[in-house]
């Protein structure tokens, strides 16, 4: 079995009852070293990029592995999880996708849309992202640090 991953979750109120039940199944899983909520709480409004920053942000600090964020399509906290630096974050709706997200792109970021796909396979879906450690060895790995190396030259750019 692979190392256990500290896993943030976070969304927005369109995104909440879905990401009550994908922290509490990552917490009874038995796969997960910690599960820490950036919110929102049941009365939260807080808008959907300030809650998909500040998870991205921790995983961009090391302070978690992963995180699984969940807006009313899953498009708005990827888009905002992407301006953090160093975070690769995806929406996937299907298994294939989500295989693929850690495999191919090692994104730390998986994203739903409460609006987009039913609970269930939301669920599915998480449990198997779980499962999913990326290869540095890989030949994906070279294409994942052509995305690091253009992200760094910009950075650089701009300093
Ligand atoms: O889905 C969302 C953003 O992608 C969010 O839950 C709702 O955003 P809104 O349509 O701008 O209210």
């Amino acid at each position: 079995m692979s190392e256990k991953l500290r896993i943030v979750v976070g969304s927005d109120d369109a995104g909440y009852a879905y990401k009550e039940a994908l922290r509490q199944d990552l917490e009874a899983s038995g796969l997960v070293a910690a599960v820490t909520d950036v919110g929102v709480d049941a009365d939260g409004l807080t808008a959907y990029p300030k809650v998909a920053i500040a998870a991205a942000e921790m995983v961009a600090r090391g302070e978690a592995d992963r995180a699984l964020l969940v807006c009313g399509t899953g498009l708005g906290v990827a888009i905002a999880a992407n301006k953090v630096k160093g975070i690769r974050a995806v929406t996937a709706h299907d298994s294939f996708s989500v295989e693929r997200a850690v495999l191919s792109n090692n994104a730390q970021v998986l994203t739903f849309g409460q609006r987009v796909v039913g609970l269930e396979l939301a669920r599915r879906l998480a449990a198997e992202w779980l499962t999913y450690r990326f290869d540095e060895a890989s030949a994906s790995a070279a294409k994942v640090a052509l995305m690091d190396a253009y992200e760094n030259n910009q950075q650089e750019a701009a300093a």
